[in-house]
């Protein structure tokens, strides 16, 4: 196998919609670049002490989906990547399969952890290699990559690099500046001596090496390295004699490591998903007019809005968005709203991530929808209920369309403050509700 397939057919990852604004095409950074076989380790098999929880970090939830989901999720979509390795405690076999059926990830093979980091990743290594017993090993990639399971954020453009480094140089890691000065203490709890910071870098995942260099460090290691070592780029260095080549990563590598890193990885992504949206305005004058009011307001929350004055039959529209906000003045609009989540739903699109629709209401008269049509209020809530049992996220806004400009402009001014509030949290709690603006 020495060519790689550059078409991906998994629902378009958000975070890599912004790569392509930025000017990297989807799943065409390695075309024609990678052409040997790539395989990923990704050891999970931690029990996450730090994070102080009973559920080991990488199976905690946010968004409805399990931290290590993320992570593979990152690795699945590129083409070039061929197998990815999951090493997962004896214990969590089957929440892993459960995870890898649920979310559909389709080039997971699991194999079982050990009481050490290096000692998981040396198993995850061995599913490529020929052994007396166990069964027949995956195919012997090129260059592997190593990846701790908890770094959800890693970018095709950075793995390219250190995929070609490796591949040129056997063995090459991230790297990020220190963020706080490293001191040696005495034994007794005083300083010894500081390090000059300029001097250090943190070592961070991801890694790629030869298989081949990495394969032969780990079987000759010392049983001191496998039960104390953190750093698979000494084990390069001492066994296999292998300078890593060092390159410079963006700080979203970071490591899921203390609570507070889940909520600030939830951040992340709900940061990438609330940069667009599809603004459905009608036809009708004071729908356009709000619409075009709305996309300018939502500008100033660095938030981009398409405007269509109708999606119904454009499943491709349907398929890339993750936000919708639907403007009508017709009470019927509502069962549009329920077709549309049908067709979410079929095409399976809040699998990975939730999707948001909004309908916005506007009553042309100054008495509001919910005391002419207290019936319609419950549908939202029946068909709200529905679509978040598949991940899709419905909530109503009213707003009235007053004469009076200073009313009209404070209204639209608060349905923009709501309307940005509610794709950016993205808060199954409130929806169903027919919100006042
Ligand atoms: N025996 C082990 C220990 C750790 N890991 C994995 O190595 C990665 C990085 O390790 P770390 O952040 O230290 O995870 P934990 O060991 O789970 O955390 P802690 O040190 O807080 O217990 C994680 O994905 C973790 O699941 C592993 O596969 N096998
Ligand atoms: O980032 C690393 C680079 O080698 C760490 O060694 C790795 O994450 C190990 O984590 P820990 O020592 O906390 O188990």
């Amino acid at each position: 196998m020495e060519s790689v397939n550059t078409t991906s057919d998994r629902p378009c990852d958000p975070r890599c919609l912004v790569k392509s604004e930025a000017g990297i095409s989807e799943g065409n950074v390695g075309q024609g670049v990678v052409d040997f076989p790539v395989a990923v380790v990704l050891p999970a098999a931690g029990s996450g002490e730090r994070m102080g929880l009973s559920t080991p970090k990488q199976f905690c939830t946010f968004l409805n989906r399990p931290l290590i989901s993320f992570t593979i999720e990152t690795f699945e979509r590129i083409p070039w990547i061929e197998t990815i390795v999951v090493v997962v405690a004896k214990e969590s076999h089957d929440q892993m399969l459960h995870i890898i059926d649920r979310f559909h990830h389709t080039k997971v093979k699991v194999v079982e952890g050990g009481a050490t980091r290096h000692r998981s990743i040396f198993n995850g290594l061995q599913a490529f290699s020929e052994s007396m017993e166990g069964p027949s090993p995956l195919p012997r990639p090129k260059v592997v990559i190593i990846h701790d399971a908890v770094r959800p954020f890693v970018e095709e453009d950075f793995l390219l690099k250190i995929t070609l480094a490796a591949k040129e140089q056997g063995a090459s890691g991230a790297i990020r500046p220190l963020v706080s000065t490293v001191i040696a203490t005495t034994s007794e709890g005083y300083l010894d001596h500081s390090l000059e910071r300029t001097k250090y870098r943190a070592s961070e995942m991801p890694q790629g090496f030869l298989y081949d260099i990495i394969f032969q460090a780990y079987q000759r290691c010392s049983e001191f390295d496998f039960e104390f070592g953190t750093e698979c780029l000494h084990l390069a260095l001492q066994y296999s004699g292998t300078n890593a080549k060092l390159i410079e990563g963006p700080q979203t590598l970071w490591k899921v490591t203390y609570k507070r890193d889940l909520a600030a990885a939830e951040c992340v992504i709900k940061e990438t998903l609330s940069l667009s949206a599809c603004l459905i305005s009608g036809t009708m004058a004071e729908t356009v007019e709000l619409a075009s009011k709305l996309q300018k307001n939502l500008a100033a929350h660095s938030m981009t809005l398409d405007l269509h004055p109708f999606v119904k039959g454009n499943d491709e529209l349907l398929s890339k968005t993750r936000n919708f906000i639907q403007i009508s003045a017709r009470r019927e609009s509502l069962s549009e709203i329920t077709e549309m989540v049908k067709v979410l739903e079929e095409m399976n699109h809040a699998l990975l991530y939730p999707v948001v629709i909004i309908w916005v209401h506007l009553c042309m008269s100054e008495e509001p929808f919910h005391r002419q049509n207290p019936d319609e209020l419950s549908s939202i809530m029946d068909i709200s209920m529905k679509a978040k049992q598949r991940n899709i996220l419905l909530y109503g806004i009213e707003v009235i369309h007053s004469k009076i400009p200073e009313l009209w402009e404070r209204s639209v001014e608060r349905l923009s403050e709501i309307t940005a509030a509610l794709i950016r949290d993205r808060n199954p709690a409130f929806t169903g509700q027919l919100l006042q603006a």
